[in-house]
């Protein structure tokens, strides 16, 4: 059984369909990464499986119990964990505060400094000092310490230098091999593809690839191809 999975989604925006017909698993364990290019609706698909925007069709099934019409503080709880994009940490507590107040009954926060020791040097400082890449760890162990079942994170990496999106990679995968299914939605898709498990590729609103990552990361030419499309070919 899949933690997550996701059958015939459909989100609207503004009354109009952004993503159709979405069919998506996360398996413990594993990275499922969604790739695509701007605009294709990955941030869109993760806030309707999240319960941050409603979903107008299909299903979000979490560790077998349908959780579609559930709102987003109910599928936190059962077990769903979503880093949205733009790193919001408390600003004005520290590093620890902002750990602790995600903090799971069973879980310690050992558990985060384990994934990411920069934030024990750093447990102490307002957590609006950190940089953008402590601050992504940040977000990151947050999610974590809540003991979810799946954790989706958007575009972690976005203006981040390539080092702090390398450790942030490495991360991501420990994080995974710890049990928990991730998904990853990455502008570096060759990162993502090296450290990830099954692979996505949405444009305008529709799923055009799912397979393994290795194949695709194979495959740089057909990659090119599920971003663009026809007019990917005409560009080349
Ligand atoms: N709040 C909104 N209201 C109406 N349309 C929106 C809204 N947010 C996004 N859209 C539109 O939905 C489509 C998908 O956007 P979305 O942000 O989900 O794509 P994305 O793949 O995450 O892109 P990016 O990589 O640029 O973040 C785009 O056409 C966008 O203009």
């Amino acid at each position: 059984m899949s933690a997550l999975d996701v059958k015939g989604l459909v989100v609207n925006r503004a009354g109009i369909p952004v993503v159709r017909g979405i069919d998506l698993v996360a398996r413990a364990g594993e990275i499922s990464v969604l790739l695509g290019s701007n605009g294709a609706g990955k941030t869109t698909l993760l806030e309707g499986i999240s319960g941050v925007i409603p979903t107008s069709g299909g299903s979000v099934t979490l560790d077998g119990a349908n959780v579609t019409r559930a709102n987003a503080g109910f599928k936190a709880r059962a077990g769903l964990a979503h880093v949205e994009q733009g790193r919001t940490v408390f600003a004005e507590m520290t590093t620890e505060e902002n750990l602790q107040v995600a903090l799971h009954p069973e879980a310690r926060l050992d558990e985060a400094y384990g994934l990411f020791p920069e934030l024990l040097q750093r447990r102490t400082i307002k957590s609006g000092m950190l940089s953008g890449g402590e601050q992504q760890m940040l977000v990151i162990a947050r999610a974590l310490v809540g003991r979810p079942k799946v954790i989706m994170i958007d575009e972690m990496s976005a203006g981040l230098a390539p080092v702090v999106v390398s450790r942030l990679m490495a991360a991501v995968r420990k994080l995974a091999d710890t049990g928990v299914a991730v998904v990853l939605v990455e502008q570096f898709a060759a990162l993502a593809l090296a450290i990830g498990n099954r692979a996505y590729v949405l444009r305008r609103g529709q799923m055009v690839y799912e397979g393994e990552c290795a194949e695709l990361a194979k495959d740089s030419a057909r990659l090119h191809h599920l971003y663009l499309g026809d007019a990917g070919d005409a560009a080349a």
